[in-house]
């Protein structure tokens, strides 16, 4: 949890009680740890992706709890993300692009490219970001998540663009977070109302000079793994600009990255919200009982899980029921008043991590272990 009792917390902790210590598995951060803190519990998840998981990080929580602040970092509608500095307040995303990349440049034969494309879900609805960036009038940007008959998760048309820096990463992100709807409510001056997901996606390029035993040491392609139950496989939509016909490409998917900034759950007696307002507020509760009626339902191992009831949870297919590793983090709020939506946003986690997971699809065989 992002916004918790942090002093408190620590002072417990320091006299030695049990009482406040979270469950294994989970960290509680107070609203005063760094940044750097934070991502220090995140950055193993880098070295995953790199070994081959598919990885989503996804902040969840109450409207104005620090779920943007947690993912991006502090912003304003000129500077999205805040330039690197070695105090700055950088989120959890441009901190992962840069280890991404450092990874990436320490071990150079394994040819690992990377692809970004970021979307919005608003109103149950999918917008490609950077399709809108680029004014793509032809394809429009909204976009559908299909399941094709090899029960594989699809978006087509799905715009991605290649990424060779850590500063690109962050800078096409930037560009597309301008894009992102926005309201001021009552409870948040700059209230995001719609669910944001960056996807960065790793392939391999072509070998030049690899040694066949190189090319042996190397997993199957995500491609080219058996999908588990109903569960999808990575997608393969390439950018359509540039490359007619690139959808069809049987490309090597090494592994996905997700970074997840749900738009904030919300009482509209308390937000004050009216209208159109009301619908984006009706539409963001939804689509969050949604995701927490997937978790439930993989939690329990039932077998229909409802992932197309939104296209929030049908984007996320991968992630959520697929072999992936997934980092909830719950932004609470310290203030009594807020007591009731809290208690419903560590219900959510309590959820996630109640979901067993399969033997991950990527990396070397690891033991069945929880959330
Ligand atoms: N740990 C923190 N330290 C300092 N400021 C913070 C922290 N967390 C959040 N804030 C500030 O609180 C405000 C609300 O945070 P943020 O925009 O991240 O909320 P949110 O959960 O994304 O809200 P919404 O769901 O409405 O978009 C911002 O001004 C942000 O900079």
């Amino acid at each position: 949890s992002r916004w918790g009792d942090g002093q408190r917390h620590r002072e417990e902790r320091r006299r030695g009680s049990e009482t406040l210590e979270p469950p294994s598995g989970t960290g509680v951060y107070g609203p005063e740890e760094s940044q750097q803190v934070v991502f220090g519990d995140v950055c193993p998840l880098l070295t995953s992706l790199i070994d081959g998981y598919n990885v989503c990080i996804m902040a969840y929580g109450q409207t104005g709890c620090g779920k943007s602040y947690t993912m991006l970092g502090p912003h304003s509608k000129e500077e999205r993300i805040p330039p690197w500095g070695p105090h700055s307040d950088l989120g959890i995303m441009p901190r992962a692009a840069a280890e991404l990349f450092r990874l990436i440049a320490e071990n150079p034969s394994r040819r690992l490219q990377v692809d970004l494309s970021i979307v919005e879900v608003y109103n149950n609805n999918i917008f490609d970001l950077l399709a809108k960036a680029r004014g793509m009038a032809a394809s429009g940007c909204r976009r559908e998540a299909l399941t094709t008959k090899d029960a594989r998760r699809e978006v087509p048309l799905l715009t991605r663009e290649p990424v060779h820096s850590a500063e690109d990463f962050v800078a096409l992100a930037a560009g597309s977070l301008r894009l992102r709807a926005e309201l001021a409510t009552l409870v948040h001056a700059r209230s995001s109302r719609s669910h944001l997901i960056i996807t960065a996606t790793l392939t391999r390029g072509p070998a030049a000079g690899g040694s066949p035993a190189d090319q042996q040491a190397e997993r199957p392609p995500l491609e080219g793994r058996p999908a588990s139950g109903s569960r999808g496989g990575a997608s393969c939509g390439r950018a359509p600009a540039g490359s007619p016909g690139a959808q069809q490409l049987k490309e090597q998917v090494h592994a996905k990255l997700q970074l997840v900034d749900l738009a904030g759950s919300e009482c509209a007696g308390v937000s004050g919200v009216t209208g159109s307002a009301l619908r984006e507020t009706s539409f963001i509760n939804r689509s969050l009982a949604a995701l927490a009626d997937v978790l439930g339902a993989l939690s329990e191992r039932r077998g229909h899980i409802p992932y197309r009831n939104s296209q929030l949870t049908h984007f996320l297919q991968d992630v959520l029921g697929g072999d992936a590793k997934l980092l909830v983090m719950l932004c609470v709020s310290p203030c009594r008043k807020h007591v009731a939506e809290t208690l419903r946003c560590l219900g959510f986690g309590a959820r996630a991590k109640q979901v067993q997971r399969g033997q991950a699809s990527g990396g070397s065989p690891a033991p069945r272990k929880p959330r």
